[in-house]
């Protein structure tokens, strides 16, 4: 007899789940758990659950939200997160199941989420779509000859007066940047959260506020026998114009005592053009957004393509099996049809590889380079990579 029920889950259920949820996620006992950081979040979201006989062991939400795509359409997104095993009933196969509950042939046809370990959830289909830039970089330093900064148009508001002005500024960005997700109170709450366990010896969170964006940071103050060495963590910058970016980033380069910044950017983020030598930042890239496409025929529609494309192409998908097969991909004026097809495939690739293309951020070409996608057509790997890019790298700028 089955040990473990996997289903749907009350919001009730999975509020009593949280101190399970906390445990896995190593903060046992913490404020920092489902009910008071997510608590928004489930009505919006379907939640799963995992039983041994009666006991909770094993959580999924899956939150409907929705990501910009290449050519700039808002879609559906299923997206996966507060995904826990309690420790004593793991590798058992129950992610497993708890991932095909939350992947549905009827659900939306793209699902998205961050990894906590990067050797999870390729084998569920998810490949890594968009990468972060993280900076450490020293302050006061100039920016390039010819680039202009104001700082004095930036305000430091109070969090419930801020809040109300970052939220237009976040969607007004959000309608345009490839890979950034719509937020709703919820996701708000939780992207704010604030607490001491959070702040971790920081400041609470601080709104640096300018008429066309924004930075949400934390300070650290940090002496020694030479002086202030603070620290400054940018939790999030949003600007909607060159001019704003210029000026966010003057004021927050010029903040007294700071010494420090860190700062989780875009793969492509401007920051590093502002400055006249980039050796002055470190930058790391990092892994961010990952994309499954649950269904391919309805997901590549749904984006533009900067280039007319006709392949076929064979496709593997273990987990989601009707994705499996080959489809004729064919694409004019940005617009792709998919159709199930029979003929010979001009290159083969796995869904994870696809999904990692899918926001324009990771090229098939490089993964050819790698093996990833086998080319049977000379030429059609480029011609599919191509057609894939987007204008800018796509960037996610929540964790979620
Ligand atoms: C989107 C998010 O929420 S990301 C957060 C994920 N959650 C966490 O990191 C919290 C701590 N970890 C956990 O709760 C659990 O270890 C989970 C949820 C990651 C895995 O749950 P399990 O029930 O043990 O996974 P399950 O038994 O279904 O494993 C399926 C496969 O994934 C592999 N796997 C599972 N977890 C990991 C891991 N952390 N690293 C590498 N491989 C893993 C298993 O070995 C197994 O491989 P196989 O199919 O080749 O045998």
């Amino acid at each position: 007899m089955d040990t473990y029920t996997v289903r749907e889950l009350t919001s009730e259920e999975m509020v009593a789940a949280s101190p399970m949820v906390a445990r896995a996620f190593l903060v046992d006992g913490s404020e920092d758990d489902i009910t008071a950081r997510g608590a928004g979040l489930l009505a919006g979201s379907v939640n799963l659950g995992a039983f041994a006989q009666e006991q909770q062991v094993g959580t999924a939400q899956v939150q409907a939200r929705s990501l910009c795509v290449p050519g700039g359409a808002s879609v559906p997104v299923g997206a996966v997160t507060a995904v826990a095993v309690a420790s004593d009933h793991r590798r058992r196969g129950l992610l497993t199941r708890l991932m095909r509950a939350a992947l549905p042939r009827s659900g939306p046809a793209v699902s998205a989420l961050w990894a906590s370990e990067a050797a999870i959830y390729g084998r569920f289909g998810y490949g890594v779509a968009t990468e972060l830039t993280r900076y450490t970089l020293p302050t006061r330093i100039a920016f390039r000859p010819g680039i202009t900064a104001d700082s004095s148009l930036v305000r430091e508001l109070p969090r419930d007066e801020a809040i109300p002005v970052i939220r237009a500024l976040y969607e007004r960005y959000a309608e345009h940047r490839v890979g950034a997700l719509t937020r709703t109170d919820g996701n708000w709450d939780h992207h704010l959260f604030d607490s001491t366990r959070v702040q971790a010896g920081r400041s609470p969170l601080r709104f640096a506020v300018h008429p066309e964006g924004y930075a949400t940071y934390r300070a650290k103050p940090v002496w020694n026998d030479t002086g202030p060495q603070g620290q400054l963590d940018v939790h999030e910058f949003i600007a909607t114009t060159p001019q704003a970016t210029a000026d966010l980033w003057r004021y927050l380069l010029d903040i007294d005592l700071v010494r420090t910044i860190h700062y989780d950017g875009d793969p492509d983020d401007p920051l590093a053009l502002l400055l006249p030598d980039t050796r002055v930042a470190l930058r790391k890239r990092l892994p961010a957004l990952h994309i499954r496409l649950v269904d391919v025929a309805a997901a590549l529609p749904l984006r533009r393509y900067l280039t007319p494309i006709d392949v076929v192409v064979e496709l593997d998908d273990p987990f989601c099996p009707w994705n499996t097969g080959r489809w004729h991909l064919s694409a004019n004026s940005g617009q792709m049809t998919v159709a199930s097809t029979e003929a010979v495939p001009d290159l083969e690739l796995d869904i994870r590889d696809l999904g990692a293309a899918y926001l324009g951020g990771t090229r098939l070409s490089a993964l050819a380079a790698a093996g990833l996608v086998r080319e049977h057509t000379t030429g059609a790997t480029t011609a599919l990579s191509n057609a894939m890019l987007a204008d800018r790298e796509p960037s996610c700028r929540e964790v979620f």
